[in-house]
Order: C-alpha cells, then structure tokens, then sequence
C-alpha cells in the first residue's frame, strides 16, 4: 500500500500526532492510519480504560510511541492544560486532529442549556483554543498539518439538530480561513465533513430512534479515516467522504435553503 505523505522522507520522524477523541469511534482510526505513518501519538479523551484499549492494539502493530491523556476537554481550561502537557514533556507536534465532538437530538427548548453548552464548549470553544494554544508547535516543522472535523451538517441548519449542526458550520468556516491564513506558515488545514458513520455518535446524541435512518446511510468510520488522512496530506481544504454525503453537498448548494431546512427537519424530526 502506497501511503501519502512523507513515508520515504522522515523529516516527521519522532514528532507527535495529537488526537483529541481517540478512545473509540473516527478518532481511533484516525490515530491508526497517522501510525501507520510512523508519527508518535498522543491520544486525548475522558475514558482510560478505552484509551488504553486503543494505545495496545496500536503498539501491538505499529513501532511508535503512544501517550495517552486523560482529559474532559469540554472543560474551560482543557486546552491550557493540553498545552502545558506537551510543553512539560517536550512534545514536538507536526499534526493535530480536533476530532473529539458530540451531538444533541432535541428541540432547542426542551434540551438542557448545560447539555447544550458542552457541546458548544467541546465542538467550538475547545476545537478553537486547541488550535491556537498548539499552533507554536506546529509552525516550528518544516510542514504541519490541522484537521478539524465539522460534518455535513456544516453545510445547512438541521432543525432537531440545531446547535450541533450551527457547531460544525463554525468548524467548517474557521477551518477554510485558517487553511489560507496558516498556508504562508507550512501549516496544512482540512476540514473533513463527514455523514452519518457506524460510531458511538447517535447513542450519545439519544438518537437511537433515528437508526432505521442513520443506518441506511452510515459510514464505515475507518474508510472515512483512510480518505481523510490521505486528503490532509495533499492538502485539500474541505473533504466529504462517500458519493451520497457529495450529493447532499451539492443538494444543499443547489437548492433554496427554505426547501433544504424543511427536508432536514421532517428527517430529524423528534
Ligand atoms: N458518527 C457520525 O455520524 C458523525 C460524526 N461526526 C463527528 O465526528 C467526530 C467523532 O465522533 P464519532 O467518532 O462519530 O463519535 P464517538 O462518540 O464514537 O467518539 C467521540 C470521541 O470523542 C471523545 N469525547 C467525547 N466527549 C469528550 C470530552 N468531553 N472530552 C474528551 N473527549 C471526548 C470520546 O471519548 P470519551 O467518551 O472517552 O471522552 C470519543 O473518543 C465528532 O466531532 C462528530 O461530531 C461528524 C459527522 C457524522
Ligand atoms: C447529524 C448526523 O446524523 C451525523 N451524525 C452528522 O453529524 O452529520
């Protein structure tokens, strides 16, 4: 197998891809296709025992140093912290995957605020200080590289889904300004929109009635992992994975968006 990137030139060699939401789901095949690469890891997410699960069957395959950090990172200062991590143990970090995120099915009034503002604080508030507090490390590599995951509910208001998907529009537009601001620096931002994928997603989203519907259009997330590892090394801005996400894209481009929002909130309705 032919992997992009820089496998025969090992400028990468022992810097660190830093994971956030590594324990299960995209994240860890994301974490898998970077060792594949030969980066070293430092996978980040709330539960040891998972996280552990994933550092053994990595290292068991992969020659690589694997760190591994037990942080909630809807935490205010969790991005200060993560920082000062890799400050203290002298990380050098060439890649950065802000992957850890969830979803809330529900009307907007009947959601908990402080559910709601979690995911603001994980999906936007973590994702973009993240980003900055870790850009120092990145700009010191010849070539660095960003990916943030958004969704392919960036691309249009999800009534039922109204904070998580306004969340990832965030994502996908703070990705595509840094990919030009950053570019001049030799750092590579992707944003990956993903569809629904076969993940731990839709039981923490109390989505489980939505199954007959995410499951007809899941995604395996380690396909989804293999195009969008492969993609941030060529330094595309946007990637959607699968033929049916791209014609939602573009229903949503072509469309009016009265029409677009009225389908999403008979799909997603609660
Ligand atoms: N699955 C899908 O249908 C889609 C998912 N996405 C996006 O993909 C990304 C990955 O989600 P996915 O793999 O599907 O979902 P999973 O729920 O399977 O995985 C989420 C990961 O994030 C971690 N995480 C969640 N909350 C926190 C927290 N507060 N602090 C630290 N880590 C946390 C979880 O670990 P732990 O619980 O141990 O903390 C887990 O590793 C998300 O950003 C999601 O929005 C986008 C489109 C579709
Ligand atoms: C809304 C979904 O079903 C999916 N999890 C997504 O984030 O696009």
């Amino acid at each position: 197998m032919v992997l992009n990137c820089y496998e025969n030139d090992y400028e990468h060699m022992n810097t660190y891809a830093l994971i956030t939401g590594a324990s299960q789901g995209l994240g860890k095949y994301l974490a898998v296709e970077l060792a594949k690469r030969k980066y070293n890891l430092l996978l980040v997410a709330r539960s040891v025992q998972a996280l552990e699960a994933v550092k053994k069957e990595i290292v068991r395959t992969h020659n690589i140093t694997l760190t591994i950090l037990v942080l909630d990172l809807s935490a205010i200062d969790a991005s200060t912290k993560l920082r000062d991590f890799c400050v203290t143990e002298s990380l050098e970090i060439s890649v950065l995957v802000n992957n850890a995120g969830f979803g809330l099915w529900g009307s907007f009034e009947r959601l908990s605020m402080v559910d709601q503002q979690n995911m603001i604080n994980l999906n936007i508030s973590t994702l973009t200080s993240l980003t900055y507090h870790i850009l120092p490390f990145l700009i010191k590599n010849k070539r660095s590289y960003i990916l943030q995951i958004a969704s392919t509910a960036a691309y249009q208001p999800v009534p039922s889904l109204a904070v998580y998907a306004a969340s990832k529009a965030y994502v996908l537009s703070l990705s595509r300004s840094l990919h030009h601001e950053l570019k001049s620096k030799g750092v590579r931002v992707t944003c990956l929109c993903p569809g629904p994928m076969e993940t731990g997603f839709s039981d923490r989203a109390g989505m489980q009635a939505l199954a007959h519907l995410t499951e007809k259009y899941n995604m395996n997330p380690e396909i989804v992992a293999q195009k969008a590892i492969k993609e941030m090394f060529s330094g595309k801005i946007e990637v959607v994975p699968g033929v049916m996400n791209k014609i939602q894209r573009f229903g949503d481009w072509l469309f009016p968006k009265y029409m677009t929002e009225r389908i999403a909130a008979n799909l997603y309705k609660k």
